[in-house]
């Protein structure tokens, strides 16, 4: 089925942690509106540009586009962006059931509010591979007091200006700032928190049964923060990761890091006389920022009711072992597609912290990526000279790097070179984290990979070896759009180069991203056939496709 939708991009008051700010919006509601579709489905959506003085695009993550690549939705990659009053169709297919969610991907225009859930359901007649009684939906995210462009303008001024930690974690776009939903139930100097229940920031609280079994879909979107979301009393049953099967297993908490999405399931065997917490703790930077809370209500009981017990304690944020136990245990569910035993082509990228010109910037292999004015995709279908760098940015990085220690020189360049694929190559990718520039210290950078799912063959602390590919996991590894790497650590993912397009491989932190921390890749760009000429007809290509017929 086709499915239809118009979306008004726009910014409006909101109280998203009950301070009131601008946010971003679409058709008037934040979170944006959920999509749900089925498998299979074609999803046409209108977005109009209600801004009135910035473009505007929608990615919609763990969507591959296959077909389509126009429609991924990344300005100066996949299309121009939206200018303000224009409207722009996407048009593409959903293939894969699964938990996916969508957001802005210009400049950080996805920490202004530009964000929903994207759910697609099995086709019909098609059964899950585990049973529950119904679900519901967590889309997890971090706010901030500052807008979007102060974060902006402060991340590219000299000095340079961090941004620091968020101000609230918000579950489904809600979440308390001047007082705590738990002040009452633990040792805090916030006071509880009273709602009518109206309010913008009042929680949504999350009703269930007793004993029946419910698929919980997560989502983080955050801006900065890595997460860890627990449930009082209850274990979790992890099912889906970025909308693949993975081999279930149980535990008591999970971590989720921006890009990431899951299913859990979780069984409501517990004292039905009781409600629990649901929480959302920071973790892998020193937090600022107090738990994001909320309540899940067993029915039999009042949901005004709260525990009487404090929520559960979110792991100390640099217990990195309790991470790397977690993400270890995620490994695909027999059925899933394996990954070729070999690849032809292998990319080795040092993720480092650098100065360009006295601006603070993230690079890999010493390039910091600055994005250009005419969209990738139509500069390298129609052959446009000059609009990006042609310089194929390096597969590697020296040997002698110390990962341990801040870089002996931090200056790097600039750069918008493409890596550039044969189509069906096999690429692996060793993504390799080290020392930031200035003391010791190294961070989590979760990296999400456009148009492509990747086998993750695995993980390791310090200096990738040749050796450490024979520990690579070529079973049953999962697959994914984002994975994470851990300080002073290395990751290694597998794709096979088979969707004809221009992609971004980015860390899927919005002011890293802003900072330089991603790649382009491109594949088959000449397959690529009908463009719409609305989607890259800016910067050196406007001239050119008003004035010639293509194809
Ligand atoms: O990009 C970043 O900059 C700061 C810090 O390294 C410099 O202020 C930080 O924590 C980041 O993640």
């Amino acid at each position: 089925a086709v499915r239809h939708y118009k979306f008004e991009v726009k910014y409006r008051y909101g109280e998203p942690d009950c301070e009131e700010k601008v946010v971003m919006g679409i058709n008037g509601q934040f979170p944006c509106p959920t999509i749900r579709a089925k498998a299979g489905d074609t999803l046409h959506i209108a977005v109009t540009n209600k801004l009135v003085t910035e473009g505007t695009v929608i990615h919609w993550h763990g969507i591959r586009q296959y077909g389509t690549p126009w429609a991924d939705g990344t300005a100066s990659i996949s299309q121009c962006a939206i200018a303000p009053g224009e409207t722009f169709h996407y048009r593409f297919t959903v293939d894969k059931a699964g938990t996916y969610f969508y957001h802005g991907h210009y400049g950080m225009q996805r920490t202004a509010g530009l964000y929903g859930s994207l759910i697609v359901d099995l086709a019909k007649g098609k059964k899950e591979a585990f049973d529950y009684d119904g679900e519901f939906n967590l889309l997890l995210s971090d706010w901030w007091h500052k807008s979007s462009h102060e974060q902006q303008v402060a991340l590219s001024s000299i000095p340079f200006r961090w941004i620091n930690e968020p101000q609230s974690l918000l579950i489904n776009g809600r979440g308390q700032h001047n007082c705590s939903l738990a002040a009452n139930a633990m040792n805090t100097s916030l006071p509880q928190c009273k709602f009518r229940g109206n309010e913008e920031c009042a929680p949504q609280i999350f009703h269930v049964h007793p004993n029946k079994t419910y698929r919980i879909r997560i989502a983080s979107t955050t801006s900065l923060a890595s997460l860890n979301l627990a449930i009082g009393n209850h274990k979790l049953v992890v099912v889906e990761a970025d909308g693949n099967y993975v081999k279930p297993f149980t535990v008591d908490d999970i971590d989720i890091y921006s890009g990431e999405t899951y299913s859990v399931l979780l069984t409501t065997n517990q004292d039905p006389k009781k409600n629990y917490w649901i929480s959302v703790g920071v973790r892998g930077r020193k937090p600022n920022t107090p738990q994001g809370l909320t309540i899940l209500n067993y029915k039999t009981i009042s949901a005004s009711i709260f525990p009487t017990s404090p929520p559960p304690i979110t792991p100390q944020w640099d217990d990195y072992n309790h991470s790397k136990t977690f993400t270890h245990k995620i490994i695909a569910r027999k059925g899933t597609r394996k990954p070729p035993q070999h690849y032809d082509r292998r990319l080795l990228l040092l993720n480092t912290q650098n100065l360009v010109d006295g601006n603070t910037k993230w690079a890999i292999n010493n390039v910091s990526l600055v994005l250009p004015s005419t969209p990738y995709l139509g500069s390298i279908k129609f052959n446009v000279n000059g609009s990006f760098g042609t310089k194929s940015p390096p597969n590697t990085f020296s040997e002698d790097h110390d990962i341990y220690n801040p870089p002996l020189n931090p200056n790097s360049n600039i750069g918008s070179g493409v890596y550039m694929f044969q189509l069906n190559q096999v690429v692996d990718v060793i993504l390799q984290n080290a020392n930031v520039m200035k003391g010791q210290n190294s961070e989590i950078h979760p990296w999400h990979l456009h148009g492509h799912d990747f086998w993750v063959l695995g993980y390791g602390d310090g200096k990738f070896q040749q050796g450490d590919e024979r520990k690579f996991n070529l079973k049953n590894p999962p697959l994914r759009n984002t994975a994470v790497i851990f300080p002073y650590g290395w990751t290694a993912l597998r794709f096979k180069a088979d969707n004809p397009g221009v992609w971004a491989f980015h860390c899927h932190i919005a002011s890293h991203l802003y900072m330089g921390m991603g790649v382009i890749f491109a594949e088959g760009v000449l397959n690529v056939k009908r463009i719409p000429r609305e989607a890259v007809a800016c910067g050196l290509l406007k001239k050119v496709l008003i004035n010639k017929k293509h194809n």
